[in-house]
């Protein structure tokens, strides 16, 4: 029935009121109405209708919304929403005449529309015209984030992943209300955008990957292409170049950055914490300058992630004077530095954000920020990994930080996970997908489904939500989307798949 789709939404809402035998029904007629005088609004009508049209064969005109009450149809308005909503909520009204969207912000009516989606029947997911009718149930949803930063990270530097490929996970990810996509552009094993004052890195650091296979790179327009798909899906890219470790490619390609002024071979292994800049050269702090000064050119979002992970060449000492002098870089290219959390340890400047990637339940130098005043972005590898198999005999995937099933990656809570790190210190969460074992879309999709769609709840739901009996069910619903999409998702044996 319609009413189900209100009990199976994913992220849960905060609040669902359905109007018991209230449906409102999709027609040749419906037109679009959205708030006149903002750019951003209609381009959220613009996403609702490239949505709807194609299944649903209805020409669905967009229209500004008059000033009077809202007329028959779907409705878009930055106007008169629940103040619960907040900058990234919605609300939305469904009655037998009128679908209406109200938010205060443009991204709070781009995630109203992602639940406008799940309200329609699995079929509107199609490419192609299907056979109505086009039912909404009755309703009133107020609904908010939890966390403000929920995101997802793509490795593609282990192997290169396509422009195309790249836009299709922002799809995915826009469908539950991720709003961050954090790419890692750099590693031992590949560089992944031209950078003009230093194009070896990409043109020789970007010709293979793990595997040897011929790598790749992307331009700048290709990075630009990139940001804008995920911007007009209210996704903010975050660029990562990961020093001082992880970064045998640029030093291959540069024999100058080198300390001994000798390029190391390119390289296809996967192993970690054999490579670091040379910390003691003048010509590191211009090559990072140049990098960053590029990519903050290219990136309209707030962040420079500086990874800093794995640095196991480096001394401690080196350690914090790369630190010391890398992190005014960023700021001073206008952006806020974010990293792997043991660089936290190297500055009290609160704006940066550690990333925690450990398996423990307690970390210091993660507590010790916190309590400075930093915040945390949750990524713990035992749970939100999504590169981690579910079980031994998952084909994919790695397992250093354990076997993750789809419950294991829901049982936790992102608000109280590491001791001394209360829910105000906390950001938000991120799901890491490393691709040392992931070549293709399909395995991107293995790893990714149903796991990414786990930490997407974790970030958006309230916690009072938070029962995986309820979760596994709602999970289970999303199977007959999928399979329309052609998603090659994991059907783990804990979720009843519909
Ligand atoms: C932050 C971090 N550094 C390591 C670690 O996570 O594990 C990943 C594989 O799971 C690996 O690819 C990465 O280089």
């Amino acid at each position: 029935s319609t009413a189900q789709a209100l009990a199976d939404l994913v992220p849960a809402p905060v609040s669902v009121q359905p109007t018991a035998g209230v449906t409102h029904v999709l027609t040749a007629d419906t037109t679009i109405h959205v708030q006149p005088g903002s750019p951003a609004a209609r381009g959220v009508a613009d996403r609702l209708a490239e949505m709807l049209r194609p299944p649903t064969g209805f020409a669905l005109p967009i229209a500004d919304a008059p000033a009077t009450p809202p007329r028959a149809g779907i409705t878009l308005l930055l106007s008169g929403a629940d103040s619960r909503v907040g900058d990234q909520g919605y609300q939305l009204d469904v009655t037998a005449d009128t679908v209406v969207l109200r938010a205060r912000q443009p991204a709070g009516l781009f995630a109203g529309v992602q639940t406008l989606r799940q309200l329609l029947p699995p079929k509107v997911e199609s490419a192609t015209a299907q056979p109505g009718p086009w039912e909404l149930p009755g309703a009133r949803i107020v609904d908010h984030p939890r966390f403000a930063h929920r995101g997802a990270m793509l490795d593609v530097a282990r192997h290169f992943h396509p422009v195309a490929t790249v836009k299709r996970y922002v799809d995915q990810l826009a469908r539950y209300k991720v709003n961050y996509l954090h790419l890692h552009l750099t590693d031992d094993q590949g560089w992944r955008l031209m950078i003009d004052s230093w194009p070896r890195l990409a043109t020789y650091g970007g010709s293979t990957q793990v595997g040897g296979g011929p790598g790749g790179y992307y331009t700048k327009d290709q990075y630009r292409e990139i940001v804008a798909y995920a911007a007009a899906r209210h996704i903010t890219v975050i660029p990562e170049v990961d020093m001082p470790g992880h970064t045998n490619a640029a030093l291959a390609s540069y024999a100058e950055l080198n300390c001994s002024g000798e390029a190391p071979p390119l390289r296809t292994d996967i192993a970690v914490g054999y490579s670091s800049l040379c910390v003691g050269k003048e010509i590191t702090y211009r090559f990072v300058d140049d990098v960053l000064r590029e990519l903050a050119e290219l990136t309209p979002g707030p962040y420079l992630h500086i990874g800093g992970d794995e640095a196991q060449v480096t001394s401690p000492a080196d350690y914090q004077t790369f630190m010391d002098r890398v992190l005014p870089i960023v700021e001073k290219h206008g952006k806020r530095p974010m990293g792997w959390h043991e660089f936290v340890r190297t500055t009290t400047d609160t704006a940066a954000v550690p990333q925690y990637w450990g398996t423990t339940t307690s970390n210091s130098e993660v507590a010790d920020a916190a309590r400075r005043g930093h915040q945390v972005l949750m990524s713990p590898a035992n749970k939100a990994y999504l590169d981690m198999k579910y079980n031994p005999s998952t084909p994919i995937g790695l397992s250093w930080a354990g076997y993750i099933e789809v419950r294991d990656s829901y049982e936790w809570n992102p608000g109280s996970h590491v001791s001394g790190v209360p829910e105000s210190a906390v950001r938000g969460v991120e799901a890491p997908l490393w691709t040392e074992t992931v070549e293709t879309p399909a395995h991107l999709d293995y790893l990714a489904f149903p796991r990414l769609v786990v930490i997407a709840e974790l970030g958006w739901s309230p916690w009072s939500t938070h029962d995986w009996t309820s979760f596994r069910e709602r999970l289970g619903a999303q199977a007959p989307r999928w399979q329309r999409l052609g998603l090659e998702f994991y059907r783990s044996p804990q979720v009843p798949w519909r």
